[in-house]
């Protein structure tokens, strides 16, 4: 297995008695988008902190880079860009400006730092707006200079806190899509923490789901799904026309299959077995294993018509409440 660029272990943060990260075990992949999902209060910003060495960890490790970040945060600072949730800029200086002064801090020569700067401002979509004063720029144009900022020193690996906080939504589009585009064709290694499953869904390679200082969950959304269940299950939507309490049987009694549920259960025009439905009729059938094949000849050999078949992946949405709902019900990591 490739070596981590993120390894947390056993990290745990106290503050007297409240524990605010608890015995955190976590491993980011080279070139992953890792999204740390979890409401307000979670421990998600006291993690990234503690990732770049700003807090030490009452107990276990945090390695980025191969560097432990408690010991050598100066070290983790060079390859690692961060942008925290709210971006502070000297306001009365131009876009540019601002970037070029991080380059000159992060020892970058002048030209080379104006070079870079103004290339970093056409790739986050500021190209006109370079001249113009940050306190006059959009929540929006704030976030994507924030992401020049951190991308200036080229570092291995960024760290966004909560990156999508107050931008509209097709701010939020770009943004995401440049950050997926950073990783896709740079091999940046990504961490962005959110409380917003959407946005988290829409660009996260893996989830983990962070309540109460802890991770209850962990992994790609395929493994999350299937974790839903309790085990490895496969459901499939099917849409019929004259559906049928028989048919329903005749699914139910398919080897595999753990339950058939029609959308709408006035579906059955008269009710009771041998029934004939109108229209059309969702049904989701849920099974260990996948025997989509096997449904769709059923169907058909009980006289009633297919129209649509699609397989089931719960969304990110789904998985959240489903978890929270559940409370704490222990780490289960992959
Ligand atoms: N310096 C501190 N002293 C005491 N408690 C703290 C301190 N910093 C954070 N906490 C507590 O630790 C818990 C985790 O806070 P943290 O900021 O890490 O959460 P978060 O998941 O980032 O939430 P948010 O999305 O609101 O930023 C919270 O209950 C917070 O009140």
């Amino acid at each position: 297995m490739e070596q981590a660029v993120i390894e947390l272990k056993r990290l745990t943060k106290q503050y007297g008695e409240f524990t605010a990260v608890a015995g955190l075990n976590l491993a980011i992949r080279p070139g992953e988008i890792f999204g740390l999902l979890g409401p307000n209060g979670a421990g998600k910003t006291t993690t990234i902190l503690m990732m770049l060495g700003l807090t030490e960890p009452t107990s276990g490790t945090a390695e980025v880079c191969g560097i432990d970040a408690t010991r050598n945060p100066m070290q983790v600072k060079r390859r690692v860009g961060y942008m925290p949730d709210d971006v502070g800029f000297y306001e009365d200086r131009s876009g540019l400006d601002n970037l070029v002064y991080t380059a000159r801090l992060n020892g970058i020569p002048a030209k080379d730092a104006r070079e870079r700067a103004a290339e970093l401002l056409e790739r986050v979509g500021l190209a006109d707006a370079a001249g113009k004063k940050t306190g006059a720029y959009s929540r929006g144009m704030r976030q994507r200079l924030g992401l020049a900022d951190v991308l200036i020193k080229r570092p291995e690996v960024i760290i966004l806190d909560e990156p999508t906080l107050g931008i509209d939504p097709e701010g939020v589009r770009e943004l995401l899509a440049l950050i997926r585009d950073l990783s896709r064709n740079e091999g940046l290694t990504v961490l962005l923490s959110s409380h917003h499953l959407h946005q988290v869904q829409q660009i996260c390679d893996r989830v983990g789901l962070f309540v109460g200082g802890k991770l209850i969950a962990c992994g790609d959304l395929d493994t999350l799904s299937r974790e839903l269940d309790g085990g490895p299950s496969h459901a499939v939507e099917l849409d019929v026309t004259g559906w049928n309490a028989e048919l329903a049987s005749s699914l139910a009694a398919l080897p595999e299959v753990n339950s058939v549920e029609a959308a709408d259960s006035d579906a059955l025009v008269g009710g009771g077995a041998g029934a004939k439905g109108r229209g059309i009729v969702t049904v989701r059938v849920t099974s260990t294993s996948d025997v989509t094949p096997l449904l769709a000849a059923r169907v058909i050999e009980q006289g009633a018509s297919l129209v649509g078949l699609r397989p089931l992946r719960y969304g990110l949405d789904d998985i959240y409440h489903r978890y929270f709902e559940g409370g704490d019900s222990g780490e289960r990591v992959h």
